[in-house]
């Protein structure tokens, strides 16, 4: 992990961010934790936090080819069955989906300020749908949405297509990813930010391990904890509340 501070002399001052959603900024990674422990424990067995930390952030498919493999159950669960079994259960809870601290005040921070930023979420266009339908008014100010079913995101997080394609489509791209700032909360996504040039700050769940803040550039506890002047970015005028 280099000192933020350090980053921006070095790599020039942040002029586009882009954000993960899941975990970051919805509170959406308790509702896939609760299914699937639910579901783990129909064969006996517990969901932890080293399995979590192996599925959160990627494609619905590909998170749950970890999900059967890792647990062993492949050969009664199919991950295509894993999904619809796990699909009638999130879709009564992402409508209740929460913002994470700190979320809302910092993208209006950014909009007002004149800061580009965008969505890069491994959520498919359904999904987001229902965890978006409370927060419409705060989501329509992202300039636009790249999601895990788009058609130019050929393979989840940690690759980094999802972050390129997010990047190419800002005004005046090409942008300089050293200039792009990303916030994730998943070990993936940190990997696939950094596999895409950008800088990344971590926002953790805290019962994930510390071993995966590593390849963050920076690792907050919440966005109300995060200092923008750290990234050449303008400061917030007042103080979280
Ligand atoms: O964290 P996100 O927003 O990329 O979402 C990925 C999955 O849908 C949930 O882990
Ligand atoms: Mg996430």
């Amino acid at each position: 992990m280099t000192n933020p501070s350090q980053a921006v002399s070095s790599r020039g001052p942040i002029t586009h961010v882009i954000f993960d959603m899941d975990g970051l900024l919805l509170d959406t990674e308790k509702f896939y934790t609760e299914v699937q422990e639910i579901i783990l424990a129909r064969y006996n067995k517990t969901f932890d936090w080293s399995l979590k930390a192996k599925m959160m952030g990627k494609k619905a498919i590909e998170a749950a080819r970890v999900f059967v493999e890792e647990t062993g159950i492949s050969d009664t669960l199919t991950a295509e069955d894993f999904l619809i079994e796990r699909e009638a259960q999130l879709q009564s809870m992402f409508p209740t989906s929460d913002l994470m601290p700190g979320a809302s005040r910092l993208i209006r921070h950014l909009h007002e300020k004149g800061i580009p930023f965008a969505l890069a979420t491994g959520s498919h266009k359904r999904h987001f749908e229902l965890k978006t339908q409370r927060h419409g008014e705060l989501f329509s100010l992202m300039h636009h949405v790249v999601l895990g079913d788009d058609p130019e995101v050929k393979q989840g997080k940690p690759s980094p297509d999802i972050f390129l394609a997010a990047a190419k489509r800002f005004e005046g791209a090409p942008i300089d990813p050293k200039k792009i700032l990303v916030f994730e909360d998943a070990p993936a996504g940190v990997l696939a930010a950094k596999n895409a040039g950008m800088s990344v700050v971590m926002v953790p769940d805290p019962r994930l391990d510390s071993s995966f803040y590593d390849i963050a550039d920076q690792v907050v506890k919440s966005l109300l904890d995060l200092n923008p002047n750290d990234w050449g970015l303008p400061p917030f005028e007042n103080p979280a509340s």
